[in-house]
């Protein structure tokens, strides 16, 4: 230390208490970054590394960045994980001698970045606090922006991974108790970037935590804010509230209120089913464009972008819950004029959360001043419309909806309508709110004139013809006079410089005025910055009662936009039922729906109970719609949950407790697992964790292995959740596994639908229509054709499946006891598929039909080969006679002639 120059030693004493942070040390008009931070951050911002002498050997690297783009830079470095220790000149250079004092003013991190511009309005940006017992955690999360502040406890991990998920925080703050709990600290960081920061043991001390919420909420006991059960909860939100008084060491006024809720009360969905349904942001783009959330946000404001997200994070499962948002939308429906005129006043309202969150810890500039007056001045209108409602969330909102008058009128008559942003230039308080600023304003403006009046007065009374008054920065104003008038110069003028050919005088009179005009303007700007921070204070004051009004102008924004989605996409209310029916009718997926053009969507049917219609194995080519289907299906039953209006012609909705979903193939190499080990530990996770009142959506178990052992893992799945005394959930799920459709028929709760196809030649179109019964094939080469795959290889795979048909028909002879109630089902579901399409195949399928009452042997075997069993088929089946050949032979001659067949069909 003693080499060092005494800045940097300064420096060195300053980093060592904020070692986890990036230093911004300001110096004159930059902050510089020294040793491993400049190293840090010159990579991180792409800015030039120097040098700079500290008084050792070694020149210390450091890298610099201007004062006035700090946010950008500090915005970026915090955007990827980083803290950042701002620390600033805390004396006036010029008063003093040596070192500047400096202080650290500010820590920013990612959970508590404040700066809106670069936040996303339409998300909250949450920091969490972890408080881990051993076996159950605290958690508490807060959204400095905003000012919300939750509280909960869970007793496994798995939940505190779903609130982990429901939230999505930028940063975890956690005792150190919690790193060595199961939960995989590297997948938070890496996978969720969520920046990580255990804390000393003592943030965590109870007594501190209760004594810190209890004087931070003015109140003596805790058990008043509803926090009597929370005794870990508490703990995290202490350590919360003192990490945030650490780092913003800024008024956290608007941090109102810490609200206490129970985890099951909402619908529980795993990060891969979140992902998977896309509820917020696409799969692999990571966009808004193409999620649900993208399909049903129409709000006005960021408060309703933010709260129609946490609707989607978190579905309701009680029933009376969901019905009230259904009866606000209904009412929002049936009156569109009045909703499309709360839409109208809802435009130009801003932020109003954020904007009193910044009016509090006191950066609001007079412009967001004008915003909150924009914002506030529609309250009234959108109160008045409100009136006509009877749904009780519309009365509720209503009822909390405070106009605000009292805040409006004060800006409308102290703050100017165009102010500058800076709070240090004037030209802020409007004229006529306060007496001294009018008269410092007049005296400005005027004093021009008062310099003329005093020219002309003291030419007459001298007489002196070229009198001039004058103004330089050295000697302010002054009177000039020739040499030629110097006789007529009064004794009571005093001399102030003596040039080639004039003297300057100054008088008692322009000493005053000059005191005046140049005082003005300082006394003005300092008057006016401190009327401004003194009506910036009244609002912040009223901060509950904004926090009030913008949630409710929150939930009116989430309503109106759901009820236009659903009146514009042609939704219907769904009915919400408890007896775990889910019955839908014409449903459609609502991305889909939107992402293809000309309305060629082709609507689904969906019906499952706890009973005999608990498992559905679809099955269906590549490219049939089977993922589209299933996603559909889950999406509707959510959306039903969050209270919205669901795409379908009908729809009864019994109740799900949570949504699992397993689909494609989602691997994570990153962190260390293969497509197989992810798709297993998911499908883990689901039968362990999924009830008989869950919704199940599983997409091709089991092909990240081989076939027989995918196969068996499939099925063995399969038997589990169809089994009431093991899982028996409701459950879609899609395989490419046609072994699968022979459990239709051994287990009672077990189906089979397909997706229709229909042959051209060599090609397939695609029906997308979904009908009872299993595939016959899989068209892999069809598919693989359409994506362009080359002929030659086509072709090859062409002769590939022929001999592995073959194979397969030895494999089949050896079960030929097939039952004759086979052709009975697969006649019935290509009945369903032709009603839907080709008339070709309703004429098949009803020979088809005849041909089953008839139930000989050949039609038995015919549609064990799925050959469509027509009247001239089974003669010519006939005439094959196969009946007198071994099963062996009878298979290879039946095998050659369904080839024949299905090329003429
Ligand atoms: N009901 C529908 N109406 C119209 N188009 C649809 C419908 N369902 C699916 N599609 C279209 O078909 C495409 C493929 O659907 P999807 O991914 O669901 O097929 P899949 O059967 O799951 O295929 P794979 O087995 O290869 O995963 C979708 O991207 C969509 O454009």
């Amino acid at each position: 230390m003693e080499q060092l120059t005494p800045m940097m030693q300064q420096y060195m004493e300053i980093k060592s208490q904020y070692k986890d942070c990036i230093l911004f040390y300001r110096l004159g008009d930059f902050y510089e970054m020294f040793f491993e931070d400049a190293i840090t951050a010159s990579k991180e911002l792409e800015i030039t590394l120097t040098g700079k002498n500290c008084g050792q050997d070694e020149r210390a690297p450091m890298c610099g960045i201007p004062y006035h783009a700090v946010d950008g830079y500090l915005s970026k470095l915090v955007g990827r994980g980083f803290k950042v220790a701002i620390c600033e000149q805390v004396e006036d250079p010029k008063m003093t001698k040596g070192i500047v004092k400096r202080e650290v003013i500010r820590i920013v991190t990612p959970g508590t970045n404040l700066n809106t511009q670069v936040l996303d309005e339409t998300k909250n940006n949450y920091l969490m606090g972890i408080f881990y017992s051993g076996d159950v955690y605290g958690i508490s999360t807060v959204d400095v922006t905003t000012g919300d502040y939750f509280v909960t406890e869970v007793d496994t991990d798995r939940k505190l991974i779903d609130e982990i998920n429901k939230f999505a925080p930028t940063e975890i703050i956690c005792n150190e108790a919690f790193l060595i709990s199961n939960i995989d600290t590297k997948d938070l960081t890496n996978r969720l970037n969520i920046s990580l920061s255990p804390l000393e043991p003592w943030y965590y001390d109870e007594e501190l935590c209760v004594r810190s919420l209890n004087q931070h909420f003015k109140v003596s006991s805790l058990d008043g804010l509803g926090l009597k059960d929370y005794t870990l909860g508490v703990i995290a939100a202490g350590a919360v509230m003192q990490y945030l008084y650490e780092t913003q060491k800024n008024s956290l006024s608007h941090l109102t209120s810490l609200t206490p809720y129970v985890t099951s009360k909402y619908m529980i969905l795993d990060s891969s089913t979140r992902r998977n349904l896309e509820l917020v942001e696409t799969l692999r783009e990571k966009q808004k464009r193409g999620s649900l959330l993208w399909v049903l946000d129409k709000t006005k404001t960021a408060m309703g972008a933010r709260l129609l997200r946490s609707y989607i994070e978190q579905p309701l499962i009680n029933q009376d819950e969901i019905e009230n948002r259904l009866d606000a939308i209904t009412e929002l429906n049936e009156n569109v004029i009045t909703r499309e005129e709360l839409r109208e006043y809802l435009n130009p309202i801003y932020d109003l959360e954020r904007l009193i969150s910044k009016v509090s810890y006191k950066s609001a500039n007079p412009r967001d001043l004008i915003a909150f007056k924009t914002s506030l001045s529609m309250l009234p209108h959108i109160k008045f419309l409100l009136k006509s409602f009877n749904s009780k969330l519309l009365n509720e909102i209503y009822d909390n909806l405070d106009i605000l008058e009292d805040i409006c009128s004060l800006i409308e008559t102290s703050i100017e309508e165009e102010p500058p942003i800076g709070i240090k230039e004037g030209s802020i308080i409007k004229s006529g709110y306060h007496e001294e600023v009018d008269k410092l304003r007049k005296a400005k403006t005027e004093g021009k004139t008062w310099l003329a009046e005093l020219e002309g007065k003291e030419r007459e009374n001298t007489g002196i013809k070229n009198l001039r008054i004058k103004y330089n920065k050295v000697f302010g104003y002054y009177l000039e006079v020739t040499n030629s008038y110097q006789n007529l110069v009064p004794d009571t003028w005093s001399r102030k410089q003596t040039l080639a050919n004039a003297e300057r005088y100054i008088t008692p009179e322009l000493k005053e005025l000059e005191d005046m005009i140049l005082g003005a303007e300082d006394k003005l700007f300092s008057l006016e910055y401190n009327l401004f921070s003194e009506i910036r204070d009244t609002i912040a004051a009223e901060v509950k009662r904004i926090q009030t009004t913008a949630k409710a102008i929150a939930k009116i924004d989430v309503f109106a936009s759901l009820a236009l989605v659903a009146e514009r996409g042609g939704y219907i209310r769904p009915n919400i039922n408890t007896d775990g029916i889910i019955d839908i009718k014409n449903g459609r997926h609502p991305v889909v729906e939107k992402m293809i053009s000309n309305d060629l969507f082709v609507s689904n049917d969906t019906y499952l109970n706890n009973k005999d219609k608990r498992v559905s194995i679809i099955t269906g080519p590549n490219m049939a719609g089977k993922s589209t289907y299933m996603r559909q299906t889950a999406l509707i039953v959510l959306m039903a949950q969050l209270g919205s209006f669901v795409p379908a012609l009908e729809a009864n909705i019994g109740i799900v407790d949570r949504i699992f979903t397993r689909v494609g193939a989602s691997d994570d190499l990153a962190s260390g697992q293969s497509t197989f080990m992810v798709e297993m530990t998911e499908v883990a996770n689901i039968l362990r964790n999924a009830t008989n009142n869950s919704l199940l959506i599983l997409d091709e178990i089991g092909r990240g292995t081989s076939t027989f052992d995918g196969l068996s893992i499939a099925w063995a799945v399969v038997e589990h959740i169809s089994n009431s005394k093991l899982l028996g959930a409701k459950t879609l799920f899609a395989t490419h596994y046609h072994e699968l459709t022979e459990l239709e028929g051994k287990i009672e709760s077990v189906n089979n639908y397909c997706i229709a196809v229909k042959e051209q030649g060599e090609d397939i179109v695609f029906l997308r229509k979904i009908i009872k019964g299993g595939a016959d094939k899989s068209y892999g080469i069809q598919v693989a054709k359409l994506a362009g795959v080359p002929e030659s290889v086509l072709n090859r795979a062409k002769e590939i499946v022929e001999e592995l048909s073959n194979n397969d028909i030895a494999e089949k002879a050896k079960r030929i006891d097939v039952d004759s109630a086979h052709l009975g089902k697969d006649t019935t579901s290509l009945a369903d598929g032709a009603a839907y399409e080709d008339k070709l195949v309703v004429q098949e399928v009803s020979a088809a039909k005849s041909a089953a009452g008839k139930k000989t042997e050949i039609e038995n075997q015919l549609s064990f080969f799925s050959v469509p069993a027509s009247d001239d088929i089974i003669m010519e089946l006939r005439e094959l006679d196969i009946n007198g050949l071994t099963p062996m032979d009878a298979l290879n001659t039946l095998y050659k002639f369904q080839k024949k067949i299905k090329d003429r069909w």
